[in-house]
């Protein structure tokens, strides 16, 4: 009987279809010699929540599944069908799951509680990001950050759990519908990107170890709320027109945030006079991809801080968001600051 070890094949008639997710979080476990593979099956149920809802996302506007579903979220946005159907199919991967205790998303006014007495992570989630976009078939994305529990585990489940400041999270990432379908996440340790093969129903790795380009040329921010600006962020702008860089704004974030982290770019949402706290969430979206784009190797700031130092207040608590290649936010932070300063000392 002849044994004779394998020999990769070198023809290449058959590409590599390259590592898929789960392989890439089995290897990446073992890393971690004291992990239990929680945070893994974690992973693995969030994938698979994005696969249900990138069929979804991907027939809506045949199914009768795009459009208004006829109700309000806490923050008073008129909720659209797929928002509300992200919400059950992540609701539903996380409950039976059995990794999860507590779950705080977007779509829910109150802190979800799955009475799941094993349940070590809490997961803040963005079901469907982009919402006014998704009847024009235009890019739209999931947005989630993970933690660890404070208290111990079968205890009840109180605010010590969920009001933790960004640089406690363990995980965060979001998935991206686009023109294909993405998910890209971080443990800690760097950033990855997996691009979904629909025929074959896996997420392959595509973009390993992403890293923001320190400088870009593009800005993203919604030049309709210009009236509503302070100088500081005026200013900025102006800044970046005189550099002749390009305007880029998809109004979907996850998508102009992934943009900005793959060219190099920065994504504004300041505070107006509609929202003078800004418009987007700290919990379930500005958290996530503060750890994300930090990673990468950028930077987030509501403009006096670092986005992962903020202390929550309020489960849908806003910030304004200033976000992307790390020399930008520099740039974007010191003007700010400097025309702060300067009404400031006017005042006085
Ligand atoms: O329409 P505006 O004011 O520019 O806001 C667009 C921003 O609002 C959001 O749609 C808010 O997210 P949701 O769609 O999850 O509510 C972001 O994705 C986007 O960047
Ligand atoms: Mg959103
Ligand atoms: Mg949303």
């Amino acid at each position: 009987m002849k044994i004779l070890p394998y020999q990769p094949d070198q023809s290449n008639l058959a590409y590599s279809v390259g590592v898929t997710l789960d392989r890439f979080i089995k290897l990446k476990q073992s890393d971690f010699p004291f992990a239990s593979g929680e945070l893994s099956q974690l992973l693995r149920d969030i994938a698979l929540a994005a696969k249900i809802v990138n069929r979804e996302t991907n027939r809506a506007g045949l199914a009768n599944i795009g459009g208004a579903f006829g109700q309000t979220n806490i923050q008073g946005e008129e909720q659209q069908k797929l928002d509300v159907i992200a919400n059950i199919r992540f609701m539903r991967a996380l409950s039976k799951g059995g990794e999860v205790c507590a779950i705080v998303s977007e779509e829910e006014d109150a802190v979800i509680d799955l009475q799941n007495n094993s349940g070590k992570y809490v997961v803040a989630i963005d079901p469907l990001d982009g919402s006014s976009n998704i009847d024009v078939n235009i890019s739209i994305g999931t947005i989630f950050s993970i933690y660890r529990r404070k208290t111990p585990i079968g205890s009840p489940i109180t605010a010590e759990d969920i009001m933790q400041p960004g640089n406690q999270q363990v995980a965060a990432g979001y998935v991206l519908y686009g023109s294909s379908t993405m998910l890209v996440y971080t443990t800690g340790f760097g950033v990855n990107g997996f691009t979904y093969e629909n025929s074959l129903g896996e997420f392959f790795l595509s973009h390993p170890d992403i890293q923001a380009p320190k400088n870009g040329t593009i800005y993203s921010i919604n030049e309709g709320l210009e009236m509503e600006w302070s100088s500081g962020i005026k200013s900025y702008v102006f800044s970046c027109k005189e550099k002749r860089f390009q305007s880029r704004y998809i109004g979907s974030l996850v998508a102009d945030f992934h943009r900005n982290l793959l060219k190099g770019g920065i994504y504004l949402y300041p505070a107006t006079s509609k929202n003078p706290s800004g418009k987007l969430r700290l919990l379930y979206e500005a958290n996530a991809l503060a750890f994300l784009i930090e990673q990468a190797g950028g930077k987030a700031s509501d403009g006096k801080q670092r986005i992962l130092d903020i202390q929550p207040e309020s489960l849908h608590q806003r910030t304004p968001l200033f976000i992307g290649s790390q020399n930008m936010v520099d740039d974007a932070e010191q003007m700010i600051q400097c025309f702060e300063s300067e009404i400031t000392a006017i005042s006085h």
